[in-house]
C-alpha cells in the first residue's frame, strides 16, 4: 500500500444521487482510489442516498459493478473489501419527509466526524435537500455541502439556488464543485504562470495576438438527451468549464494562494467580460448541431435521433465564441472558445499565441515565420509545448524549423499517479480548502455574461448550423476566426518549416 498522502480528517460523505451516472462513473470511483492511496481513515463511511429503495448490499453490489467497469486495472481485493464495507445506503426523497429520519440516525453514530453532503442530483433538487438538512438536525460545525455543476439554469435560478442552499449553510461551508479545476493540468496553469518568471512580461496585449481554448469531445449526449435537450454546450461546459479556464489564463496574479484571494481575481476577469448581444451574434458567435457521421470510423447518429431529444429540436451541441476581455492587460486580444460533441478527437486545450518578432531578419522562410506559440494541453496526453523556430542541423544554408519545447506529464511524471479531478476534489472538500471551488459571485457573473449570448440566440431566433458529427463543427467556427485573418490551431497539419 502506498501512503503518499497524508490521512485526512475521518469523514461521512453522503452522496445524494449516489446510484446516478456521475455518482458510479466518478465519485465513487474517486473515493476508491483515496482508500487505495490509504488516505482513508478507518471510520470514514460512505452513504449513497436515491428514491431508489435498496439494501446495503444492494448498493455494495452496485458500486463492485462500476468499479469494476471503471477502474479495474485499479482494483485490489484486499482494499477493495475495506471500501466496500464503507458503504451504507438510504433510501431518501429529496422533496418529501421519506427516508430522513433513517439518515439521521446513521449520521447520529458518528456525530464528531466532517459531514459531507454532496449532491449529485438535478439542481432543482438542491434548495429541497437544503432545506431538509436543516429541518432534520443534519448539520454539525463541520458540516459541507457540494453543488454539482450546473448551479441552475439562468441567473434567476443560479441566484434562487445560492439563497436557498445560503440561508442553511455559511458560504464557507458550500463547495460549487467545477471539475475541470481538479484537472492536474488545469491546476498547473496558476503554477505555469506565478512561479515562472518567463512569461508574465509577455502575458499581456503586447506579447500576445491571441489565445484559443478547445474542448471537444468525441462523445455524444448519450443517455443525457433528457438533461442535455434543455441545456446545450453554452449552459453545459462554457458557463462554467471554459470560463474557469479563461479565468486562470487572464486572471491576475493573487497576492496569495489564498482562496479568496484566487477567486478575487477570477471574479475581476468574469466582470470584465464584453457581452456578446443580438449585433454581435453574428460575427462573435457560432452554435451547431451534429448530424448522422463517423466517429474513429464508425457510424454515429444525428442529435435529433438520440434519446430523449425533443422533435425538431434547436439545443446546440457545439458553441464556439469570440470573447473579448475589457481591461488594460488585454486590450485588443481575442479569446476564441469552442467547444462540441461528437468531433474527431477528445482534446482540452489551451493555445497562448504570441505575436511575431517585429523583423524578419533571415534570408528565407518569412512565409513562414509564424510565431511563437504555448499549447497547454489539459487532457489527453497532458503537455505543455513550447514553439519556437530553430535553426535545422545540417550544412549548407540556414534552414530553420519550428519545433516545440515538449514538457510531457507521461515523460517527467513517470512516476507520479495522475489523479482524476474528483480525488482531489472530493478530498478538498473534507479539508474545508475552497480554493478549487467557485464562489457564489462567480457563478452568478458567469451566468450574467452567459445569458446575454443565450438571450441574443433567442430574440434573433439563431438556429444551429448542422455540422458532420466527427468533424470540427459547422464551418462558420472555422469563417469565425479566419475572418480574423486567423485559424485554429491544429497540430496535426504541422509546424511549419522555412527553407
Ligand atoms: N453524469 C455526468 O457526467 C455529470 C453530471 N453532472 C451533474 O450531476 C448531477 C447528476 O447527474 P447524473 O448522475 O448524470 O444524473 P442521473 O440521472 O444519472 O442520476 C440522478 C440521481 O438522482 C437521484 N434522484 C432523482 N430524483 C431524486 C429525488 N427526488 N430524491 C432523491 N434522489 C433523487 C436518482 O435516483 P432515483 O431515481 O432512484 O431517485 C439518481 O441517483 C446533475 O446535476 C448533472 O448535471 C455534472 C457533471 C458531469
Ligand atoms: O461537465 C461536463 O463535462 C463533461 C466533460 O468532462 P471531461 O472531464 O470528460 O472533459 C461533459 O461530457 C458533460 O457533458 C458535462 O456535463
Amino acid at each position: 500500500m502506498n501512503f503518499s498522502q497524508p490521512i485526512i480528517d475521518p469523514f461521512d460523505y453522503v452522496v445524494f444521487g449516489g446510484t446516478g451516472d456521475l455518482a458510479r462513473r466518478k465519485l465513487l470511483p474517486a473515493l476508491y482510489l483515496r482508500d487505495l492511496d490509504g488516505q482513508l481513515p478507518e471510520t470514514s463511511r460512505i452513504v449513497g442516498s436515491a428514491r431508489t429503495d435498496m439494501t446495503g448490499e444492494g448498493f455494495r453490489e452496485l458500486v463492485e459493478a462500476s468499479l469494476r467497469e471503471f477502474i479495474a486495472d485499479k482494483l485490489d481485493p484486499e482494499v477493495l473489501a475495506r471500501f466496500l464495507a464503507r458503504l451504507h445506503y438510504v433510501s431518501v426523497d429529496a422533496k418529501a419527509a421519506r427516508g430522513w429520519p433513517e439518515l439521521a440516525t446513521l449520521l447520529s453514530d458518528e456525530p464528531r466526524q466532517i459531514r459531507v453532503f454532496y449532491l449529485a442530483t438535478a439542481p432543482e433538487l438542491y434548495g429541497p435537500i437544503a432545506d431538509n438538512i436543516h429541518a432534520h438536525g443534519l448539520q454539525t460545525p463541520e458540516t459541507r455541502i457540494v453543488l454539482e455543476k450546473p448551479i441552475g439554469h439562468d441567473l434567476a435560478s443560479a441566484r434562487a439556488i445560492n439563497d436557498r442552499v445560503g440561508a442553511v449553510f455559511e458560504e464557507r461551508n458550500i463547495f460549487r464543485i467545477d471539475h475541470y479545476l481538479g484537472k492536474e493540468t488545469v491546476q498547473n496553469l496558476l503554477v505555469l504562470r506565478f512561479a515562472n518568471s518567463l512569461f508574465e512580461p509577455v502575458w499581456n496585449h503586447n506579447g500576445i495576438d491571441h489565445v484559443q481554448i478547445t474542448v471537444a469531445e468525441t462523445v455524444g449526449v448519450e443517455d443525457r438527451g433528457g438533461y442535455y435537450d434543455h441545456t446545450g454546450a453554452l449552459r453545459d461546459m462554457i458557463q462554467n468549464h471554459l470560463m474557469q479556464l479563461l479565468c486562470l489564463v487572464a486572471m491576475e496574479p493573487p497576492a496569495t494562494f489564498d482562496r479568496e484571494e484566487v477567486r478575487d481575481e477570477k471574479i475581476k476577469v468574469l466582470k470584465s467580460l464584453a457581452p456578446i448581444s443580438r449585433d454581435d451574434i453574428a460575427t462573435k458567435s457560432v452554435r451547431g448541431q451534429y448530424r448522422a457521421g463517423a466517429i474513429k470510423g464508425g457510424p454515429v447518429k444525428s442529435y435529433a435521433e438520440e434519446k430523449d431529444i425533443a422533435p425538431g429540436s434547436t439545443t446546440e451541441t457545439f458553441a464556439a465564441l469570440k470573447v473579448e476581455v475589457r481591461n488594460w492587460r488585454w486590450a485588443g486580444v481575442p479569446f476564441y472558445l469552442r467547444t462540441g460533441k461528437r468531433m474527431p478527437e477528445k482534446v482540452s486545450e489551451i493555445v497562448i499565441q504570441f505575436k511575431p518578432v517585429p523583423y524578419w531578419i533571415f534570408p528565407t522562410g518569412s512565409d513562414h515565420a509564424m510565431p511563437n506559440r504555448l499549447v497547454i494541453r489539459v487532457q489527453p496526453d497532458e503537455h505543455i509545448r513550447l514553439h519556437l523556430w530553430t535553426k535545422e542541423p545540417g550544412p549548407g544554408g540556414l534552414r530553420l524549423r519550428n519545433a516545440p519545447l515538449n514538457l510531457s506529464f507521461a515523460e517527467t511524471f513517470k512516476n507520479n499517479h495522475m489523479p482524476d479531478a474528483y480525488e482531489r476534489l472530493l478530498m478538498d472538500v473534507v479539508r474545508g480548502n475552497a480554493t478549487l471551488f467557485m464562489r457564489r459571485d462567480e457563478v452568478e457573473a458567469a451566468w450574467e455574461w452567459t445569458e446575454s449570448i443565450l438571450d441574443a440566440w433567442k430574440s434573433a431566433g439563431d438556429r444551429p448550423k448542422l455540422y458532420t458529427a466527427g468533424t470540427w463543427g459547422p464551418s462558420e467556427a472555422v469563417a469565425m476566426i479566419v475572418r480574423d485573418g486567423r485559424t485554429w490551431f491544429d497540430e496535426q497539419a504541422g509546424y511549419g518549416a522555412g527553407d
